[in-house]
Order: structure tokens, then sequence, then C-alpha cells
């Protein structure tokens, strides 16, 4: 029979998200509702070796619901990823009596929490919080809906003055190792090419479509590039390669930078953090470890952590081909 959960601790690690402090918010009134004590532990796993863990209660998580960040702070710990480290963050979880641990964050942290379920058979539940949206087992995680909204807005911006000079912008873009970022806001915005890590375009073909584009009449261009894209160049030397090669347009490069991880969340990332808080503290009190809720056709699920850590099956084939066709 499994032990009772009784005392929760919560952090946040990784690349902070908008959404995470509503996510908090509802781990921390589940735990009251279902009678249980909460921790927070500040700034990830460093945190969690140093003992900067706090009781909360439903009122220490006041308004914060609309703030981005998290209010717990977050940070990428080189400690953890050691035995040692992760002995140090264990000896803690014990003084405070904590049985049971929500991690929000991305793929390192979950990695990070298998390990300590691995090494010490500690109960862990991942939510997963990151903007790159580059967990399998989810169609969607907290922040990435935010960040969309974010850069459509800063190319909606860039699109009237890159139309007022007929000049041609390359906008870079958050998404080590993952176009979701990249493809959906570059739909939206109606970006004329998208670059991402996982389909290499190649550098040629861009210039042979920037060029038909411009013979069918455009005066303007938006080139969307993810952080990670493939064309082997970063994005100043990809606009210096643009200019020479397609000549009649000025050519302007603009990275978008952590503009895309800040910001008040979006009423969807407040929904589904509150959703997946919810989900992942009756997913502890249920006796469940090693899993990860998510959200799959608007439905809370459980996944097993290995398998949110899995490379996303999902193809961008389709929406690759709504690109290029609503860009012609
Ligand atoms: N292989 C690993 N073993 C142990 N801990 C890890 C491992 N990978 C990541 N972590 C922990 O998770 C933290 C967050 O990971 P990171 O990759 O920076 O962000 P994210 O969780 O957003 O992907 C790291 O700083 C580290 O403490
Ligand atoms: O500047 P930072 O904080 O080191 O991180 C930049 C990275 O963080 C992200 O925004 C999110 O990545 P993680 O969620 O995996 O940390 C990436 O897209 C970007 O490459
Ligand atoms: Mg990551």
């Amino acid at each position: 029979m499994t032990r009772k959960v009784k005392n929760i601790g919560v952090l946040t690690s990784g690349g902070d998200a908008p959404g995470m402090n509503a996510a908090i918010r509802s781990v921390v009134r589940s735990c009251t509702y279902y009678n249980l004590q909460c921790f927070g532990i500040h700034k990830g796993y460093e945190g969690l070796i140093e003992g900067d863990i706090r009781e909360l209660n439903a009122r220490s998580v006041r308004n914060i619901i609309n703030k981005g960040g998290t209010f717990l702070k977050s940070a990428r710990s080189q400690e953890f990823r050691t035995p040692e480290g992760r002995k140090k963050a264990y000896d803690n979880l014990v003084k405070y009596g904590i049985d049971g641990l929500v991690v929000i964050g991305g793929d390192g942290s979950f990695t990070g929490a298998l390990k300590l379920s691995e090494e010490y058979g500690f109960p862990v539940v991942g939510i997963p919080g990151t903007i790159d949206n580059d967990i399998n087992g989810t169609d969607y995680t907290i922040g990435y809906d935010t960040a969309l909204n974010t850069v459509v807005d800063a190319i909606d911006k860039i699109r009237d003055t890159a139309s007022s000079h007929n000049r041609l912008f390359l906008i870079e873009v958050m998404g080590r190792d993952a176009g979701d970022i990249a493809l959906n806001a570059g739909i939206g915005a109606g970006a004329e090419e998208i670059l991402i890590p996982e389909e290499d375009m190649g550098v040629d073909r861009l210039i042979e479509s920037l060029k038909r584009s411009k013979k069918s009449g455009k005066t303007s261009s938006i080139i969307v590039v993810a952080e990670g894209d493939k064309s082997g160049k970063n994005i100043f030397e990809l606009g210096e390669y643009v200019e020479e090669h397609l000549k009649g347009y000025e050519v302007r490069v603009s990275v978008l930078g952590h503009i895309q991880r800040g910001g008040a969340p979006s009423c969807y990332d407040r929904v589904l953090a509150s959703k997946l808080g919810v989900g992942a503290v009756e997913a502890l009190l249920a006796g469940k470890t090693e899993v990860m809720i998510g959200v799959v056709h608007k439905n809370i699920t459980e996944v097993p952590l290995r398998t949110a850590l899995e490379k996303k099956k999902y193809k961008h084939d389709k929406l690759i081909k709504v690109a290029d066709i609503t860009s012609i």
C-alpha cells in the first residue's frame, strides 16, 4: 500500500515561463484543499540543496496569477547534476518532512527529478513549464501560448517599419531545439519564411524563395528564424548572406530575446497552469510518481516522465505546408 503523502514541496526550475506563478498558486491551494502542508523551494534545485525552503499557505500566493516570472525564482544548478548535490537535496527534503515533490520546469528539470526518484525512491511529479513547448506527451507547456502572443505582437510592430522602408527583416525567436514558437508565431504574424531546428531548408532554397516573392510583387519581407535553426550561420551572418545574394532589399536583423520569457501570462496559460497544478497534487495523493501532468486534446493527462523526455513524435510537415501556402 502506498503511504499517503502529507507534505508537498514545489519548485520552479530551468528557464522561467509566464504562468509558472499560476501553477505554484494552484499547487499551494490544492494542498490547502486536500489538507496537505505545502513548502515552497526557492531557486529550483539550487534552493533545495541550500535548504532555502519556506512553508506556503493559500494566502502566500495571492495576487500572483497575473504575474510573469516565478516568485519562487528559478535557477540552473550544476551541483544538482552530481550525486553529492542530489544527496544534499534529499537530506533537506527529509529534514522538512517533505514526502512528495512537484517540479515545474522543462526537460532538464524532469531529468533531475527522475534521478532523485531513482536514487532515493522519492515521489516526484512534473508540470511542463517552458516557453519552448518541447516536451513530449503534452499539447502545450505553460508559457508557450503567452510567448507566441508576445512574438506575434513584436513581429506586427516590426512589419509596420519593414513595409514603410521596403526592408527585409530577419527576426530571431527562442527555441534552442524546437521550432514550435517560430512556426506558429511565424504563421500568425504572416512571415514569408520560417527557419526551424527540425528542418534544414538550406540557404540557397531560402534565397530562391525570397527572389520569387520579390518577383511576385512583395516589397518587404519577414523571415522568422528559430534560435536553433540549421542554416549553419548565426542570424547576423545569415542577414549578411541574404543581403549579398538578394539584390534590392535592405536587410535588418532583430533578436527578440528574453522579452519572450516575460510578461503577464495569457488566459490560456493561467487556466492550463491551474489545471496542471491540481492534477499534480492529486497524482501525488494517489501515490503516483515519475509522471508528468499534461494536456492532450483539452484533457488533463498523466504520462511517465521518461515518455515526456522522449523526442516529440509530432511532425511539423502540415504546418510548414500551411506556412508555404499562406505566404505565397
Ligand atoms: N542530467 C541531469 N541530471 C541531474 N540534474 C539535471 C540534469 N539535467 C538538468 N538537470 C537539472 O535541471 C536544471 C534545469 O535544467 P535546464 O535544462 O536548464 O532547464 P529546463 O528544465 O527548462 O529544460 C539544471 O540546472 C539541473 O540542475
Ligand atoms: O538565456 P537563458 O536563460 O540561459 O536561456 C535561453 C533558453 O531558454 C529558453 O527560452 C527555454 O529553455 P528551457 O525551458 O529549456 O530552459 C530557450 O528557448 C532558450 O534557448
Ligand atoms: Mg530545456
